[in-house]
């Protein structure tokens, strides 16, 4: 039997649209065994009963890509999921299923791929990198697939970083919430997300966190994407209204990400936790620590 646990990722973190992600200590499992014929698939834990445990399950879709490439063949399989990452939030519980589907398939045939050609089956399947990346190998991951090859770097997620991740009841699908994406955007709105994206990337990784702050707005997704839920709109214009900058869509949405690292945002925490509960929808918080292990 093998046993195979994901992290949650957020993904996008502002402007990094389609190409950063975090991993979060957040995490779901798998366990998978060969059996002499049929599939069965149980499910325990969140949104149990919006998993299809047919052929259509998404896990046993990306265990059969997998051994499809390897030439492997199991007579039948028992696949037991156990679910904390909520599906349609924006936490990369498709990217969850389909990285642990991989990686447990590639044991089960014995390991003949590499961890990057893991990779590359699981961001054929997801479609864009940057949940897969982080569920994957831990950590910050800057990605960008082209050609057929997704090019990374991962470095690790600083231990003073908070992810304070405020979850609605209400879900939105990333193929709705990438629904409404524009297009075409102001030669100017590219610039910046260009610019933000970048400052962000390098504070991450040099620890520069004050820098943090300015580099988390985005014009090129979130925009167009809060206008899709009231609370979410809410939430952005109040929390600027008090000073609280740190804030970003995990992912698609519609969940909320507030970073915090310092000690003395006690307050404005504080003030986050209220205003997300003044919300007419029912609000679940987690606090989050990034994960730098992946999938193990
Ligand atoms: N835990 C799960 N178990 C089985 N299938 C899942 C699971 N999570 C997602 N899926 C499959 O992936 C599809 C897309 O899932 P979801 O809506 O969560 O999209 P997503 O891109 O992962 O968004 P998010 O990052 O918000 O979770 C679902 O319709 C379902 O078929
Ligand atoms: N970059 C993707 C993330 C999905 O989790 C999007 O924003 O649609």
């Amino acid at each position: 039997m093998v046993r195979v646990t994901v992290p949650a990722t957020t993904a996008n973190i502002g402007p990094g649209f389609d190409c950063l992600g975090i991993a979060l200590s957040l995490y779901n499992a798998i366990e998978v065994e060969e059996t002499d014929q049929g599939l069965i698939i149980e499910v325990e834990g969140r949104d149990r009963e919006k998993i299809e445990t047919n052929e259509n399950n998404l896990i046993y879709q990306s265990m059969l890509k997998t051994f499809e490439r390897v030439d492997y063949r199991p007579k039948g399989l028992k696949i037991k999921q156990y679910n904390n990452i909520p599906m349609a939030r924006g936490l990369g519980s498709s990217a969850a299923c389909i990285v642990g589907g991989v990686v447990a398939a590639n044991k089960l045939a014995g390991n003949p791929l590499k961890k990057d050609e893991v990779l590359q089956i699981a961001v054929e399947i997801e479609g864009h990198p940057d949940n897969v990346t982080p569920a994957l190998l831990g950590g910050v991951v800057v990605s960008h697939h082209e050609k057929g090859k997704t090019n990374y770097v991962r470095f690790p997620v600083k231990e003073v970083l908070n992810f304070i991740v405020a979850i609605p009841e209400t879900e939105l699908s990333t193929k709705a919430s990438r629904g409404v994406l524009p297009q075409t955007v102001p030669f100017k709105d590219a610039v910046a997300n260009v610019g933000k994206s970048s400052l962000l990337v390098a504070a991450l990784m040099s620890g520069e966190l004050d820098k943090i702050s300015s580099a988390l707005e985005d014009r090129l997704h979130q925009p167009y994407r809060i206008s899709l839920m009231d609370s979410l709109n809410n939430i952005f214009i109040e929390a600027g209204k008090k000073g609280i900058n740190q804030l970003f869509l995990s992912g698609a949405g519609p969940s909320i990400v507030y970073l915090t690292w310092d000690q003395g945002e006690k307050e404005k925490e504080e003030q986050f936790y209220q205003l997300v509960a003044s919300m007419p929808e029912e609000w679940n918080i987690k606090v989050l620590k990034g994960d730098n292990i992946g999938t193990k």
